[in-house]
C-alpha cells in the first residue's frame, strides 16, 4: 500500500508525562530497572539477570527496527523530575502484513501505584490506531500478572484466547492470557447502522460534502481522520459539514483549501453519488462530487496523513461506514 505517511514520530504527552523514542542514553537507566525480579518474572523475553551487553544488544535491533518504521518503543519520561529519568517503556512491535501490532510494557517498581501504565498504555494505543497501518493490537499477559491484567482492562483491551508461552526469567513455561484491542472497541461513534431506514424525529440530518479527487494517473485522494477526531484512524474523502448561507460548492471549496491547501475555485465539480447514512447521533447527507482537475498539490494541513490510491489497492484501506457504497462505483474511474 502507497501512504504517504507524512509521518514524523512524536513525542506523546500526557499530564506530566511523556512518551519520547529510545535513546541510548537511556541503557542505564533500563538497565537498572528491569534488572528486578518482580519486572523479569512478567516479561516474555527478558533472561534475569540481563546483562548491559544483552540490553545494548537488543536496543541496537530495536533503533534499527524504528529506522525501518517495523516498531515504535517508548521511555515514559517523568517531566516533573529529571527529564532524562526513564519511569518505563511502552512498545510496539507492528506485523506488516496482518496490519496489527504487539504492545509490551513496564513500569519500574518505585513508580508503581501513580497509575502510569494505564495512562501511557492509553495515550499510545490511540495515537497508534489513528496514525499507523494498523486495525487492532495484540496483548500478552502472563495469568499470575493481575496488574497488568488489571491495565489492559481499563484500557478495553478484550481477552480473546488462552495458552503457555516460555518466560525466560522464569525458565519455564507459563499460563498466559491473550488480549485485542480493536478501534471499534475505543470509537463507540464508529456504530454498526441502523437497520431502520426512517430516521428518527430527534435526530438531526448533518450535510456534508466531499470530493474523490482522481490524479492524472488514475489515482483517488483519501485523507485518515487525525487522533482526537471522531472515528480517528478510518479513512475518508476530503470535505466537510456546509454552513448556514453555504452552497455544497462553495463548502467543499472551502474546506477543501483548509485541510489540504487544494484550489477547485475553477475547477468543473461532478455530482457522483452521495450518502445517506445513520450514525448514532446524526444522520448523515453527503454528496459526493469527482474532480479531475485542481490547483496546488495535496497537504495534509489538519495533520491528517494523505495516500494516493489505485482501484487495486482501494480494499486495504478502511473508510467510514457511510463511504463504503462508494468504494465499488469508484474502482470504475480508477486504474
Ligand atoms: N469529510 C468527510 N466526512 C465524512 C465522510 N464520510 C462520513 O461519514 N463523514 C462524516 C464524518 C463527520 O462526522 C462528518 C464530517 O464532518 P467534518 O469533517 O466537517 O467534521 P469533523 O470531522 O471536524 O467533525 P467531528 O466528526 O469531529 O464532529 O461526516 C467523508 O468521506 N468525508
Amino acid at each position: 500500500m502507497v501512504i504517504h505517511q507524512h509521518l514524523s514520530i512524536p513525542t506523546l504527552q500526557f499530564d506530566q508525562y511523556l512518551l519520547r523514542l529510545i535513546q541510548k542514553k537511556d541503557i542505564k537507566s533500563i538497565h537498572n530497572h528491569i534488572n528486578d525480579w518482580n519486572i523479569a518474572k512478567m516479561l516474555s523475553d527478558v533472561p534475569f539477570p540481563y546483562s548491559q551487553e544483552l540490553l545494548e544488544k537488543w536496543f541496537e535491533t530495536t533503533l534499527q527496527q524504528i529506522k525501518a518504521g517495523q516498531s515504535y518503543h517508548f521511555s515514559i519520561i517523568d517531566t516533573q523530575t529529571n527529564p532524562d529519568t526513564v519511569v518505563g517503556c511502552i512498545g510496539l512491535t507492528l506485523n506488516m502484513a496482518e496490519q496489527s501490532a504487539k504492545i509490551g510494557y513496564w513500569v519500574a517498581q518505585r513508580y508503581w501505584g501513580n497509575n502510569i501504565a494505564t495512562r501511557a498504555l492509553k495515550r499510545l494505543t490511540n495515537w497508534a490506531l489513528a496514525n499507523l497501518n494498523i486495525n487492532y493490537i495484540h496483548a500478552t499477559a502472563a495469568d499470575d500478572n493481575i496488574a497488568s491484567i488489571t491495565v489492559l482492562k481499563k484500557c478495553d483491551f478484550q481477552p480473546y484466547g488462552q495458552g503457555k508461552e516460555k518466560f525466560l526469567a522464569r525458565a519455564v513455561e507459563q499460563p498466559v492470557s491473550y488480549f485485542l484491542l480493536q478501534r471499534e472497541d475505543i470509537c463507540p461513534n464508529n456504530l454498526t447502522p441502523n437497520q431502520n431506514i426512517y430516521t428518527s424525529k430527534e435526530k438531526k440530518i448533518l450535510l456534508v460534502v466531499a470530493a474523490a479527487l482522481i490524479d492524472i494517473e488514475g489515482r483517488l485522494l483519501l485523507a485518515r481522520r487525525p487522533e482526537g477526531k471522531s472515528m480517528a484512524g478510518m479513512w475518508e474523502f476530503p470535505g466537510g459539514k456546509v454552513e448556514p448561507g453555504e452552497t455544497p460548492e462553495t463548502a467543499l471549496i472551502r474546506e477543501l483549501k483548509e485541510e489540504i491547501n487544494v484550489d477547485i475555485s475553477k475547477s468543473c465539480l461532478a455530482p457522483f453519488t452521495f450518502a445517506s447514512h445513520e450514525y448514532q447521533d446524526f444522520h448523515l447527507l453527503m454528496p459526493l462530487y469527482v474532480c479531475h482537475r485542481w490547483k496546488n498539490d495535496p497537504i495534509p494541513r489538519e495533520k491528517q496523513q494523505l495516500a494516493w490510491v489505485t482501484a487495486n489497492e482501494l480494499d486495504r484501506y478502511l473508510v467510514l461506514e457511510a463511504d463504503k457504497p462508494f468504494i465499488p462505483l469508484l474502482k470504475d474511474l480508477l486504474f
